[in-house]
């Protein structure tokens, strides 16, 4: 444990109140490797607070019309936006982002999630079907679940916990949210203005800490009978199996192995730009960032030159630093595992055209033991190579050449995973049958991350269970029950 003399100390938010605990974890700043934050090591008795607490604020939260929720919703959006500046120069040094990106995408997007959520609240309605023959009426009516347990990942730590948080709340349950341990300071920052926006206390409780401790509590948790998740494929099994038992409903939001497809009609001037964006973004440590990219042949080697070319553009810089287009990533135990399947992929033949072991990173003294690597592309892989198979989730894009739409098909759904696609092609045919026919829960065509909150949000196959979004969110933090009236 690191002297704690100067450290900012973060606390657990439980009933409304912030309370200290027992125990508290190292977290480190990612652009230096130095230990700047102590957070709460929670086990089972912090869990059993936030239940109790949770419990008692449910009656009175529930019974709250959709309006009067909304208006909370709405007034926790106009603080977070307050605090925008504040908020994005904390995600920005806990996890390693740019602070421009943490500035136009993870704080607007976390005000955007309460806006969104506070209004679409209020324009669901529930079905009706009529029985005249037997004089039957049939309705159906949503309730909130009750106690929603919500665990969020490190790589966009306040965007997905209030995406999770907002929704849950809009429909009138009490949640217990455990963050990421490695970035849990911007959702404690979030506490301090829950009691202002006129969230009553018990509503939203926080509970810091690691997955295995505090947040396999929380999963088992008898009186926690849902459990939205974003993280990894083998965290969601172990979830899987905790819930089992309980038969909980559950959401999962896993990983990707996202690829490109780029036909030889492409528009290559919005395309390059936009596929580096795609693969290297919060240092490619977003689920839906591209990892394979496959060219048709006949402009394979003018992309491949043009991308590599605009690659050693997208510059590698400290977090705070404004023009910078790349940080840190979120830790060493990360980098090492990212760095390991270049290697892995020099071993097996392929060639590293520009980044990691080719050019040089040049940084502050200061940052020095940073966890920082250049954006990466390689080639000359086969498709079964692990680098083109596992979700690698770093700066670390693959880029192999085909012939023919087929065959492209054939091969982009060739992972265990389904998340996001990338179609890029000026035949608008074309892009209809390829999307139709890509094992993708996302496809993206001609653009990239253009989001619609309203639409389901969520992946096939090894990338999850379940969607989230307007209607598929409220269907998720409600249960439905159909009620029939003989008249
Ligand atoms: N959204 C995504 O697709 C994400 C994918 N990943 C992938 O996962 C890899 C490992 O990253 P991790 O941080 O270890 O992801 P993770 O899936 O272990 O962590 C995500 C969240 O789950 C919690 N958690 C971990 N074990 C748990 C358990 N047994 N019960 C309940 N909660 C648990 C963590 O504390 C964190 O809040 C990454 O390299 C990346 O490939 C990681 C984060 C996000
Ligand atoms: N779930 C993730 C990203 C979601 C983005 C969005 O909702 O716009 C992830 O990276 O884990």
């Amino acid at each position: 444990m690191a002297g704690t003399k100067a450290l900012l100390t973060l606390e657990n938010f439980i009933n409304g109140e912030f309370v200290p605990c027992n125990s508290y974890l190292d977290s480190y700043d990612p652009s230096t490797g130095d230990v700047y934050c102590r957070v709460p090591n929670s086990g089972k008795e912090e869990i059993e607070a936030a239940v109790e607490a949770a419990r008692a604020a449910f009656p009175g939260w529930s019974a709250r019309s959709p309006q009067e929720r909304s208006q909370v919703l709405h007034r926790l959006a106009d603080l977070l936006e307050q605090s925008l500046e504040e908020l994005a120069q904390a995600e920005s040094r806990d996890q390693g982002k740019t602070i421009t990106l943490a500035r136009t995408m993870d704080i607007p997007r976390s005000v955007q999630n309460f806006r969104f959520f506070a209004s679409s609240i209020l324009h669901h309605t529930s079905e009706c079907t009529q029985m005249d023959h037997v004089g039957c009426l049939h309705y159906t009516v949503r309730a909130p679940v009750g106690i929603a347990g919500l665990i969020s990942p490190w790589n966009l730590p306040l965007y997905l916990l209030t995406w999770k948080v907002a929704p849950a709340i809009a429909a009138g349950n009490t949640v217990i949210a455990k963050p990421s341990e490695l970035t849990s300071v911007t959702a404690w920052m979030m506490c301090k203005l829950l009691e202002r926006a006129g969230v009553p206390p018990g509503v939203v409780n926080i509970v810091f800490g690691t997955g295995p401790r505090v947040g396999e509590a929380l999963v088992s948790h008898p009186e926690v009978p849902l459990i939205s998740f974003t993280g990894s494929q083998p965290t969601a099994e172990r979830i899987t199996q905790l819930s089992a038992p309980h038969c909980k409903k559950l959401s999962l939001e896993l990983g990707g192995k996202n690829p490109a497809i780029i036909f030889e009609d492409a528009n290559l001037e919005e395309c390059i730009p936009t596929t580096v964006k795609s693969s290297f973004a919060n240092q490619g440590e977003i689920c839906l960032c591209t990892s394979r990219i496959f060219v048709q042949k006949s402009i394979y080697s003018e992309f491949l030159e043009k991308f590599v070319e605009a690659t050693r553009m997208w510059k590698v810089g400290i977090p705070s630093d404004p023009s910078a287009s790349m940080g840190a990533l979120i830790s060493k135990a990360h980098l090492e595992k990212v760095r390991s399947y270049i290697t892995k992929a020099r071993t097996e033949g392929a060639r590293i055209l520009c980044g990691e072991g080719v050019d040089t990173l040049s940084l502050p003294p200061r940052n020095q033991a940073g966890y920082f690597m250049l954006p990466t592309v390689i080639t000359d892989i086969k498709d079964d190579s692990c680098c083109m198979k596992e979700e690698i989730f770093g700066p670390v894009t693959c880029v192999v050449p085909f012939d023919s739409e087929e065959e492209v098909i054939q091969r982009a759904n060739s992972v265990k995973y389904g998340l996001a696609a990338t179609v890029w092609s000026s035949n608008v045919g074309r892009i209809h049958r390829v999307a139709k026919k890509l094992q993708s829960g996302l496809v993206w065509t001609n653009c990239w991350l253009i989001r619609e909150l309203n639409l389901p949000f969520g992946g096939m196959k090894s990338s999850g269970v379940g969607r989230e979004g307007a209607k598929d969110s409220y269907e998720f933090f409600t249960e439905i029950k159909t009620i029939t009236i003989k008249h």
